[in-house]
Order: C-alpha cells, then sequence, then structure tokens
C-alpha cells in the first residue's frame, strides 16, 4: 500500500527537523518529489536562463514527467526517512565539512582578499565533474558575480586540476531512457558554458595539475590562466567517440590557430604546461614547488585594483563575442547530444567504466 496523506504530511514536517543539510541535489529532489506529490506534473513557465535557482527547481520538477502523484508521494516519504536514518546516524560532524560554505558538497568555496576562491573537491575522482558539481559550479559563479569580490578563482584539490566529464554521469538512466539522458546532459552542458560565456568578472584558472575534458575547454574563457609546471592539458574527445564542447571549437583556433588546435581536439595531443603556454592557452607557468605562493601573491596584488574598472574592461574586451560563443556553445551542445548516443562514444564510455570495475 502507497504511502497515505498523513505519512506525507509527516514527511513533510521531518524535513524541517533534519539536523544534517542533505545538500542542494536531495533538496531540489524532496522540491521536485513535493510538487509532484501535490500539484501533478510540472504546469508553470521555464524560468529565464539567469534564474538559475528556479530553473534547477523547474528543471527537477520537470524531470519527474507524468509520475502519478500517488508515486510522487511515496518516494518523498521513501527519501525523507532515509535522510533521517543517516542524519541520526551521522550527527558527529567531520572537520572537512565544517570548512566548506554551506551549500555546497562538491567545492570549497572561500572569499578572502577580495577574491573568491572555487576550489573542486572530489580529489579522490581526479575532482571528475558530477552532475551535482556542474549545478553548483552555476550556483558559485552566480553567486560570485554578485559578491563584493574582485576576482574569482578557480582551482582543483589533490593532485589534478580536473579529469573533466565524470564519466559514471552517463550510467544514470531517467524513465525516459538514453534520449532522455542525452537531451538533459546537452541542457547541462550548454547552462554549464553559458554561465562562464557571461561571467561579468575577471576569471582565473589556477591549474594545480593535470586537465582534462572540458576543464581544459572551457579555459579558453577564462582571463588568465596560471599553471604548475606538473599541469597537462588533454582533450582526448575522438578517443571517448566525443567531440569539442566549452566552445574550444572557436577558441581554440583562435587563440592558438588552427594546426595546434586540431591536434589538440581531433588528434588529442596532450600538451604540457610549457607547450600550452607556447599555445597561448596558459598565462604563465610555474615551478610546482613555489606555485601556491607565487600565484597567490600575485592575484592578492590584482585584486586590489579597482573593482568597476576590471569589469568594465573586460565588458569592452568580450561583449562582443557573446552572441557568437552562445551560439557556437548551442551547436556545440546539441551536437555532443546526438554524440552521446553513437556506437563509438556508448562503447568507449563502457570501456573506462568496465577497466573501473577491473570486469
Ligand atoms: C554535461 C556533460 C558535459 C560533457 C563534456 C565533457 C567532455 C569531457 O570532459 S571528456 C573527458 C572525460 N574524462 C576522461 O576521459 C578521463 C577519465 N579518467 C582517466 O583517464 C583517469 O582516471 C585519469 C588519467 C584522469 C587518472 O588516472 P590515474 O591517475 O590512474 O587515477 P585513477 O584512474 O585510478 O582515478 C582515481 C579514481 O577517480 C576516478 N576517475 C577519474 N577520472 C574520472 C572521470 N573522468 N570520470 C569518472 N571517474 C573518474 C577513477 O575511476 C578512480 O575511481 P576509483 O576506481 O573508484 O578509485
Amino acid at each position: 500500500m502507497g504511502a497515505s496523506q498523513k505519512d506525507f504530511e509527516s514527511a513533510v514536517n521531518q524535513v524541517k527537523l533534519l539536523k544534517k543539510d542533505p545538500g542542494n541535489e536531495v533538496k531540489l529532489k524532496l522540491y521536485a518529489l513535493y510538487k509532484q506529490a501535490t500539484e501533478g506534473p510540472c504546469n508553470t513557465p521555464k524560468p529565464g536562463l539567469f534564474d538559475l535557482i528556479n530553473k534547477a527547481k523547474w528543471d527537477a520538477w520537470n524531470a519527474l514527467g507524468d509520475l502519478p502523484k500517488e508515486t510522487a508521494r511515496q518516494n518523498y516519504v521513501d527519501l525523507v526517512s532515509g535522510l533521517r536514518s543517516s542524519s541520526d546516524s551521522s550527527s558527529q560532524v567531520k572537520p572537512e565539512a565544517d570548512k566548506k560554505q554551506a551549500g555546497y558538497e562538491t567545492l570549497v568555496i572561500t572569499s578572502e582578499d577580495h577574491i573568491t576562491k572555487i576550489m573542486l573537491n572530489r580529489p579522490a575522482k581526479k575532482n571528475a565533474l558530477n552532475t551535482q558539481m556542474y549545478q553548483e559550479i552555476m550556483l558559485a559563479l552566480e553567486a560570485a558575480s554578485k559578491d563584493d569580490s574582485t576576482i574569482t578563482v578557480f582551482t582543483g584539490s589533490g593532485d589534478y586540476y580536473s579529469s573533466g566529464n565524470d564519466l559514471t554521469n552517463f550510467t544514470d538512466i531517467p524513465p525516459g531512457g538514453v534520449e532522455e539522458k542525452a537531451k538533459n546532459g546537452a541542457i547541462l552542458l550548454r547552462d554549464f558554458v553559458d554561465c562562464f560565456i557571461d561571467f561579468p568578472k575577471p576569471l582565473v584558472a589556477v591549474v594545480n595539475g593535470p586537465a582534462v575534458g572540458i576543464s581544459v575547454t572551457v579555459l579558453g574563457l577564462f582571463d588568465l590562466v596560471y599553471a604548475s609546471d606538473r599541469a597537462t592539458f588533454h582533450t582526448p574527445f575522438s578517443h571517448l567517440g566525443q567531440t569539442p564542447e566549452g566552445c574550444s571549437s572557436y577558441t581554440f583556433p583562435k587563440i592558438m590557430g588552427l594546426a595546434k588546435a586540431v591536434e589538440m581536439l581531433i588528434f588529442g595531443k596532450k600538451l604540457t604546461a610549457g607547450e600550452a603556454y607556447a599555445q597561448g592557452l596558459v598565462t604563465e607557468v610555474f615551478p610546482d614547488s613555489t606555485f601556491e605562493k607565487e600565484v597567490w601573491t600575485r592575484l592578492k596584488a590584482y585584486s586590489k585594483l579597482p573593482r568597476n574598472a576590471m569589469r568594465i574592461s573586460k565588458q569592452i574586451i568580450r561583449n562582443h563575442e557573446k552572441e557568437k560563443l552562445h551560439a557556437i556553445n548551442a551547436e556545440e551542445s546539441s551536437i555532443l547530444q546526438e554524440r552521446w548516443l553513437s556506437d563509438e562514444c556508448v562503447n568507449a564510455v563502457m570501456n573506462f567504466l568496465s577497466q573501473k570495475a577491473k570486469l
């Protein structure tokens, strides 16, 4: 028998009493199930692109499609019951969690000296970007665009900057099947890259180690890229049956010339930090032993420059390309939507996952 209205109402009250913040992804699930259980399928207009929070909520609700109200009610009750038991058994907060700005699970965000630092924080997975991390980065960029920092910095925790898209993202197939998965992935990719195209303040990448895939391609949208001499830059798209994203099909030929862009984007040539510097993708390379010290000294000095002058200069430099970049992003995302359904891509991802599972 399904959950009764009383069970549901009691679960709604229990959510307010949870000892531990369940994180954005779970909160979105709760929101979507609540709306589905009380109002049925999503029936409101899609919020605008920049209304990130309401758009994330709308996407979560809309993704439930025609799920019956009773099933949504039951799923809500089950989800809350799971949260209650994990909240009760883990009320001792880990020291690491204390340092993180509230609400983020895959990022550590700090603000100091007028610098907002967004650190990718899944070191055990080489900072691979899972769906939650894409969403949290979009929220973090929106918040950073409005806070009182002058510059925003991305970096990675552990030995990698980022290993790119988390290939296990491909395994979580929704009720609508692989086509729906590919469609949702293309929407997420497009929204994600749009946030970088539109980011109004100077954006800096502190590339502390190897970078792969989408973590490399979006560098073409950054204003400064500082790299440790341990960093490498790798876009193995053809190997994965995939195609370029992050506007790299446009920015890379522009930055490094067609020949070098083709070597990276079609043939998957991995660049050292020195090569990436020679080709204009990286602003400056530092020895790994002094990387953090030198880079942060430099950035702290830059962060004291007048905020508005920097923002307006960025606008003048970048604005005339914005429309073009949005169009390129849309095109790259829609091509990838098709690619993700191809045998070439499916086989490459299966290959990675089966090696990982040591099959
Ligand atoms: C919205 C969608 C947008 C899509 C667009 C993006 C396109 C891309 O980004 S394509 C690039 C995708 N990335 C890759 O192909 C890299 C895959 N990973 C690797 O090749 C290796 O893991 C890597 C060379 C990065 C590191 O190798 P090692 O030093 O040998 O470490 P491990 O392989 O043992 O990695 C440790 C741990 O992390 C997991 N891992 C690392 N990267 C990823 C990843 N990208 N996706 C999923 N998982 C990843 C790896 O499996 C290990 O996990 P455990 O086995 O559980 O310890």
